[in-house]
C-alpha cells in the first residue's frame, strides 16, 4: 500500500502539495534569473557607455578575445543564463512580446523611416503580436559569439555605439526604435542605437537564433535603461548582499539578540519578496474613482462617523459609569453572559474571571461580531482576556469547518514585541484552553532553535500562535508549509500595536500581513495610541473598523491608583539614589516587589551587579542574556515577592507581574509612551502603586513630555556618608569591562534621543560625567567606525582607539 499521509499542511491532498511545491520552485528560479537579468543589462549598458566613450576602441570580435572573466564573457553567460529555458517568461507583455519565426530570418530589414514597425525591422515582415510560444519551443540554446562594429560603421544619426551578436546557431541584434531609419544586413548589423532606448524610447531588442527568433520591444527597459541610472547596479549589489545575509541569517542562530535582529532584519528585508512570493507586490494599480463610488464613499464615511460617535457614546456612559465607581475595573456583566463557549466560561471561572472588566465588556461584543477593532485601555485593565476569548471563540468557529487536517491550519495569530509577553500570553490562553480538547496555542520567539520550532509547530495542536514578528516572518521565509499553515487564518491580533506599527517593527509587520488571507478579522490593542499610529492603523484595519477607547480623550492615560513622583539628582549620585529608594521602600514594604527600569542592557547589568554587591535580593532581564535564563527569572520574579528585578526595555511592554509595589524609571525614557507602559507594571488590576522617575538636571526637559500625567516632585531624601561610602564600594567591584560596555552604550541611547543627541558637545560631556559615577577615570575609546557613525569623531573628549 502506498504509504505518507493522506491529507498534508493546509488540507491539500498529495498531488495538490505536490504541485504547491513545484510551483514554488518555479517561482524561486525566476525570482534569480530576474536577478541576473538585471545584472545582464547593467553590463550591457555599462558597456555600451564605455564604447561612447571619447578614443574607445572598438572590441575585438570573436570570442577567442574574451577571457573567462572578462565583462564580455561575464554578459554572454547571463544572456546564456536568462535565455535557459523556463526563463522565456522574464520577457513580459512590458518588455514586449516573444514571437517564434517560422523560419529563421536571413536579413534584417529597415522598416523605413515612419512605419514598418519593430517587427518588420527585424523579419522583414509583419510578425503577429501574441503571448508566449509553450516553454519547449525555446529550448537548446547553442554557444554564440559577438562582435563590437566601430562607430564609424553606422551610417545612421545615432552612431554612437554598435554592438551585435553573431552565433553560428543564432544571432541577437538590438534595433533602433521604428522612428529610427536606418538599413542593416545581417553581416553588417546595425548599432542598436541603445542610446535612443536609453534615452527614453523604446528599443527594439532583436534576438535572432538560427532555429528560434525572439524579438523584445524593451519599452520598460527603455525607462530602465537610462544612461545614468544606477539601479540595476543597485540591484546587483543587493543580490550579492542577499548571498552574504543568507549565510550569516544561517549561523547567527545563537549569537547575541542584537546581532542576530540585524541580520535578520537585514536578511527579511532582502529576500522578502521572493520569499513571501510576490505576495508583497501590489499588482494592481489603484484606479481613479467614479463620482458615484465617491459619493458611495461618502455614505459610507458618514455612516462610519455616525458609528463612531454611537460607539463612543455607549463608552462614554461605560466611562463615566466606571469612573464613578472609582476606577473599580470589573463591570457587573458576567462572561457567561458574553457569547462564549461554556467551555471557555467554566476555564475562566476556574482562574478566578467571574466578571468582566470595563475593556473586556466594551471590546468583546465587537470582537466577537467579527469586526476589525482598535482597542485602548489603560495598562493592567485585562486587554489580553480581551483578545484572548476572540481568539478562542474564532478557532472554535473555524474548526466547525475544517475537520479533516492532518496538521490544521492555525486560525488566529498573536503578534506582540517581546519574548516575555508571547511566553505570558502563551500562557494565559492554555489557561483559557484548559477544557477544549485538540485545541493548542504555541509560541514563536526568537532565541530558540528554528528547527525545534518547526518540530513543535508540526507535532503540537497549534491553532492559535503567539508569535514576536522577526521570528515569525523567519518561518513565513522560510517554511513554505508554514506559510500554508497561515493561510487559513481568521483572526490576527496586535498586542501593543502602537509599538509594532513603530518604525522599528513595521516593516515586518507589513511583511507579515502581506503573507495572510485578506479575508480575515484584525484586532488591534494597546494602552497608548498615538495619532500617527492610528492613521498606519488603516494599514492592518478595515476602514469600518470600530475604535474602543476606554481612556477617553483627554483623560489620564495612567491608572489613577499609582502615585507619580519625580527626583532631579545630579547624574553622579543616580546609582547611590536608587539604593536609598529601594532600601526606604523595602523598610515600608513588607511584601515589596520592586522593578528598575534602566536605559540599556549593559547599564542594567552594571546595576544589576552594583546592587547585588550591596546584599539587595535581586534579579536581571535584558536582551544581553540568554532566552532560557531570561524565561526562568522572569517567571520566577512573577510568582515571588520580596524581590527587586532590574531590567532594560524588554519588560516595559504587557508583562504582568502581580504585586509590583514600587516601579524605578532611571534617566529619561524614550518617549512619553515608555514612561507610560512602563508605570504600568505597577497598579493593575486597580491596585495602588507607586512610580518614581530619575532624572539627572539635564534631563528635566522630559517632564514637559508627561506634563498632563499627574507626576509630582519629590523631596531628593537626604544622603548619609555612610550610604554613599557604601555605594561607591560596589560600584568600585564591577568589573571594568562592564562598565566600558555601559559607557558606549550609554553613548549610544542619549545619542539617538532628540532632545540630546542634537548637540554632540554636551553629550559627550554629560557621558564623561556618567563615566565618572560608574568608577571610570576616562572615558573609554570608541572605534573609529563607531564614532563617525554616531557623528561623534572629532567632538573633543571623545576618545579613538587606535586599532
Ligand atoms: N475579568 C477578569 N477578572 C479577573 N482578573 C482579570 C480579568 N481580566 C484580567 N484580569 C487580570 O488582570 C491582570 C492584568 O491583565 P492584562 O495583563 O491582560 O492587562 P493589560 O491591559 O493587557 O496590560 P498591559 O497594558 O500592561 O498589557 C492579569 O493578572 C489578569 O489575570
Amino acid at each position: 500500500m502506498g504509504g505518507g499521509p493522506r491529507t498534508f499542511p493546509g488540507g491539500l491532498s498529495k498531488w495538490q502539495y505536490k504541485r504547491m511545491h513545484e510551483k514554488l520552485a518555479r517561482q524561486k528560479q525566476q525570482g534569480l534569473l530576474r536577478h541576473e537579468k538585471q545584472l545582464y543589462l547593467a553590463r550591457l549598458r555599462s558597456e555600451i557607455r564605455a564604447s561612447r566613450l571619447p578614443g574607445a576602441s572598438p572590441s575585438p570580435g570573436g570570442d577567442d578575445d574574451d577571457g573567462p572573466t572578462s565583462s564580455r564573457a561575464h554578459i554572454r553567460a547571463l544572456a546564456d543564463r536568462f535565455l535557459l529555458p523556463g526563463a522565456e517568461d522574464l520577457w513580459n507583455e512590458d518588455d514586449g512580446p516573444i514571437h517564434r519565426a517560422e523560419r529563421p530570418p536571413r536579413r534584417v530589414v529597415s522598416g523605413g523611416r515612419n512605419g514598418g514597425g519593430r517587427h518588420q525591422l527585424v523579419s522583414g515582415r509583419e510578425q503577429p503580436r501574441g503571448g508566449f510560444n509553450p516553454r519547449r519551443e525555446y529550448q537548446t540554446l547553442a554557444p554564440w559569439w559577438w562582435q563590437w562594429r566601430s562607430a564609424s560603421a553606422i551610417p545612421s544619426r545615432a552612431k554612437e555605439a554598435s554592438f551585435c551578436f553573431f552565433g553560428p546557431k543564432r544571432r541577437y541584434s538590438v534595433m533602433p526604435p521604428p522612428f529610427q531609419a536606418h538599413h542593416e544586413s545581417v553581416d553588417a548589423p546595425m548599432m542598436p542605437l541603445i542610446a535612443r532606448g536609453l534615452a527614453g524610447g523604446p528599443v527594439a531588442l532583436s534576438l535572432f537564433i538560427q532555429e528560434r527568433f525572439y524579438s523584445v520591444a524593451a519599452g520598460r527597459f527603455g525607462r530602465k535603461w537610462r544612461p545614468d541610472s544606477s539601479d540595476e547596479d543597485d540591484d546587483i549589489s543587493t543580490a550579492k548582499k542577499d548571498l552574504k545575509f543568507a549565510k550569516l541569517g544561517a549561523s547567527s542562530e545563537e549569537e547575541s539578540e542584537d546581532d542576530e535582529l540585524e541580520a535578520r532584519t537585514a536578511i527579511r528585508k532582502k529576500w522578502s519578496s521572493a520569499a513571501l512570493r510576490n505576495c508583497d507586490i501590489k499588482k494592481e494599480r489603484r484606479a481613479l474613482k467614479s463620482y458615484e463610488e465617491e459619493n458611495n464613499d461618502l455614505d459610507g464615511s458618514f455612516r462610519e462617523l455616525r458609528e463612531e460617535i454611537k460607539n463612543r457614546e455607549v463608552l462614554g456612559v461605560e466611562r463615566r459609569r466606571y469612573e464613578s465607581r472609582g476606577e473599580s475595573l470589573f463591570t457587573n456583566k458576567r462572561f457567561d453572559e458574553c457569547g462564549i463557549s461554556p467551555l471557555t466560561v467554566k476555564a475562566l471561572t476556574d482562574a478566578g474571571y467571574l466578571q468582566t472588566t470595563v475593556v473586556q465588556e466594551a471590546a468583546l461584543p465587537m470582537c466577537l461580531e467579527g469586526k476589525d477593532v482598535l482597542v485602548k485601555a489603560k495598562t493592567g485593565t485585562g486587554k489580553s482576556a480581551a483578545f484572548l476569548l476572540p481568539a478562542i471563540e474564532s478557532v472554535l468557529n473555524a474548526m466547525k469547518n475544517h475537520t479533516n487536517h492532518r496538521v490544521s491550519p492555525i486560525f488566529s495569530l498573536i503578534l506582540c514585541p517581546t519574548r516575555e509577553l508571547a511566553i505570558q500570553l502563551t500562557a494565559e490562553a492554555n489557561v483559557l484552553l484548559k477544557y477544549h480538547q485538540g485545541i493548542g496555542v504555541q509560541s514563536l520567539i526568537g532565541g530558540t532553535r528554528f528547527k525545534l520550532d518547526q518540530r513543535r509547530l508540526e507535532s503540537n495542536p497549534c491553532q492559535i500562535l503567539v508569535a514576536t514578528p522577526g521570528r515569525l516572518l523567519d518561518h513565513i521565509e522560510n517554511k513554505s508549509s508554514f506559510s500554508v499553515r497561515l493561510m487559513g487564518l481568521k483572526l490576527l491580533v496586535l498586542d501593543e500595536a502602537d509599538h509594532l506599527l513603530d518604525l522599528g517593527f513595521r516593516s515586518d509587520i507589513e511583511k507579515i500581513v502581506d503573507s495572510l488571507p485578506r479575508q480575515r478579522q484584525t484586532l488591534l490593542f494597546s494602552a497608548t495610541i498615538p495619532k500617527e499610529v492610528r492613521r498606519v492603523s488603516q494599514l492592518v484595519l478595515k476602514r469600518d473598523h470600530v475604535f474602543v477607547d476606554t481612556v477617553g480623550l483627554g483623560a489620564v492615560e495612567t491608572p489613577n491608583k499609582v502615585e507619580q513622583l519625580y527626583h532631579i539628582v545630579p547624574h553622579e549620585l543616580h546609582f547611590h539614589m536608587v539604593y536609598r529608594l529601594l532600601r526606604e521602600h523595602i523598610d515600608q514594604e513588607m511584601d515589596y516587589k520592586v522593578i528598575v527600569f534602566c536605559t540599556t542592557a549593559m547599564v542594567t547589568e552594571f546595576m544589576y551587579i552594583m546592587l547585588r554587591d550591596l546584599k539587595l535580593n535581586v534579579r536581571e532581564i535584558h536582551s544581553r542574556k540568554p532566552q532560557l535564563y531570561r524565561t526562568r527569572i522572569s517567571e520566577e520574579f512573577r510568582d515571588s515577592s520580596r524581590l527587586i528585578l532590574v531590567t532594560s526595555d524588554v519588560s516595559t511592554r504587557g508583562v504582568n507581574y502581580p504585586g509590583v509595589t514600587l516601579v524605578i524609571q532611571v534617566g529619561v525614557p524614550s518617549d512619553r509612551d515608555h514612561y507610560i507602559h512602563r508605570l504600568g507594571r505597577t497598579g493593575r488590576e486597580g491596585k495602588s502603586g507607586k512610580g518614581v522617575l530619575l532624572l539627572a538636571p539635564w534631563e528635566e526637559y522630559f517632564l514637559n513630555e508627561i506634563h498632563d500625567l499627574p507626576v509630582q516632585k519629590s523631596q531628593t531624601p537626604h544622603m548619609d556618608e555612610d550610604m554613599k561610602r557604601k555605594v561607591d564600594g560596589s560600584i568600585k567591584i564591577v568589573d571594568m569591562s562592564i562598565k566600558e560596555a555601559a559607557y558606549h552604550a550609554w553613548l549610544g541611547y542619549y545619542n539617538s534621543i532628540g532632545d540630546v543627541g542634537r548637540d554632540k558637545t554636551m553629550l559627550v560631556d554629560l557621558a564623561n560625567r556618567f563615566c565618572k559615577s560608574i568608577g571610570l577615570e576616562k572615558p573609554p575609546a570608541l572605534y573609529r567606525r563607531t564614532a563617525l557613525k554616531m557623528g561623534l569623531k572629532d567632538v573633543p573628549g571623545i576618545r579613538i582607539r587606535k586599532k
